[in-house]
């Protein structure tokens, strides 16, 4: 290998996947989706406890592929629920380590990405990075607000792949991601829209813990007093409302699997109740697209669509034919973010960026507007 050149092992936990891709420099050589099933997943108690399973899951795919691992150069992880922060490439340090462990802002499976990036990179005594976690907050104060003081609402999303997707869509119109004004929706195990207003998202719902559209496995919005009366019934621990919202919601809950692909086919095979609730999925997806339009004051240049669901045409054709009206739609299937991963260590490994150092904490926070 070129003495410049640097091999990078990029690993992405998701809901539904582990995603893990090899590249020298910003060259992909491998590329592997590895796929788990409902219940698979749910055969764990917690995100934690599937380190092991996801971790040898990806050295098995890399031996499988004859990939000497001896050869990395970095680790880089998809980056979890930590302490809100900006943008960046983060060095996997102690203090990201504990949070990411003790899920300091929930539970997710991005929590793993910088745990296993360490773990693997920590023996070969290579560095092990994080790029734009899911807890990338840039929203606008004016947004924070719930209605409730002790409540504030919080930006978890698809960061990594919203921002690459972004970028890369500017880039094809010859524009500036900066000088944009965008709607991305990405839609995978969770569905996340962000406003993209140059160059910051400034708003996005919490495609985590409740807002939003459902989602293959997620209940985004549910009417709160019902939600309280559920909690108080007495017939549930938290652990498993929390279940119930986060992981078997959504698809799950009313289909029996978090795999759109197998909707689609239930609904070819003339399934009336998966046409349903597909249908609904894509008419609360496009009712947040709408609602995201007002944010930027209906002055958009382009509503981007993307994630695994993207690749499903005819549901993209029934979100698509609700917004079109407010601006062109873009689709970008699947999503982008082991290149992005892999640039976001590139540029720190050749000395382009400075890795940032965890914590970096925000201050933005409506709790700290005086009230009178
Ligand atoms: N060709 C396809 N058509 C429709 N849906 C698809 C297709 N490929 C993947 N998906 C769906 O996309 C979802 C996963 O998206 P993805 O972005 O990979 O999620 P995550 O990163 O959260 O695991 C799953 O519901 C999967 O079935
Ligand atoms: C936690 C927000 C990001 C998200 O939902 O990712 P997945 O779709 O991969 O679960």
């Amino acid at each position: 290998m070129h003495p410049k050149e640097y091999r990078i092992l990029v690993l992405n936990p998701g809901s539904t996947s582990t995603k893990i891709g090899v590249f020298d420099n910003e060259r992909c050589v491998f590329e592997k989706t590895l796929r788990h099933d409902t219940n698979e997943i749910n055969a764990f108690n917690s995100i934690i406890e599937q380190y092991e399973f996801r971790k040898n899951t990806i050295l098995e795919a890399l031996d499988h592929e004859g990939i000497n691992i001896t050869k990395l150069s970095a680790v880089v992880g998809r980056g979890g629920l930590l302490r809100p922060i900006e943008g960046g490439t983060y060095e996997v340090n102690d203090d990201m380590l504990t949070d990411l462990r003790n899920g300091y802002s929930g539970e997710h499976a991005s929590n793993l990405g910088g745990i296993i990036a360490y773990e693997i990179a920590q023996g070969l005594h290579i560095p092990s990075f994080i790029v734009d976690p899911v807890v990338v907050d840039e929203m606008d104060q004016i947004a924070r607000f719930s209605g409730v003081p002790e409540i504030e609402r919080k930006s978890i999303f698809h960061a990594l792949n919203q921002k690459a997707v972004a970028r890369r869509v500017a880039k094809s119109l010859n524009k500036n991601y900066h000088e944009c004004r965008f709607i991305v929706t990405h839609m995978g195990g969770g569905i996340t829209v962000g406003v993209h207003n140059n160059g910051r998202v400034v708003d996005v719902n919490n495609g985590l813990h409740g807002e939003g559209p459902f989602s293959p496995e997620r209940a985004g919005t549910v009417p709160i007093g019902d939600l309280v009366s559920m909690c108080f019934s007495g017939e549930y621990y938290r652990d498993e409302v929390m279940k119930k919202l986060v992981g078997n919601a959504g698809l799950v809950a009313y289909l029996g699997t978090n795999d759109a692909v197998k909707v689609e086919k239930m609904i070819e095979d003339g399934d009336e109740k998966a046409k349903i609730v597909y249908d609904s999925m894509s008419y609360q997806i496009a009712k947040e697209i709408g609602s995201a339009a007002t944010v930027l004051k209906g002055n958009v240049d382009a509503i981007i669509i993307t994630g695994g669901l993207a690749y499903g045409k005819e549901f993209v054709k029934t979100i698509s034919d609700r917004v079109d009206w407010i601006a062109d739609v873009i689709v970008q299937p699947g999503e982008n973010e082991l290149q992005a991963l892999a640039e976001g260590g590139l540029r720190v490994l050749t000395g382009e960026e400075k890795a940032k150092v965890y914590p970096n904490e925000k201050s933005f926070s409506s709790k700290e507007i005086p009230v009178n």
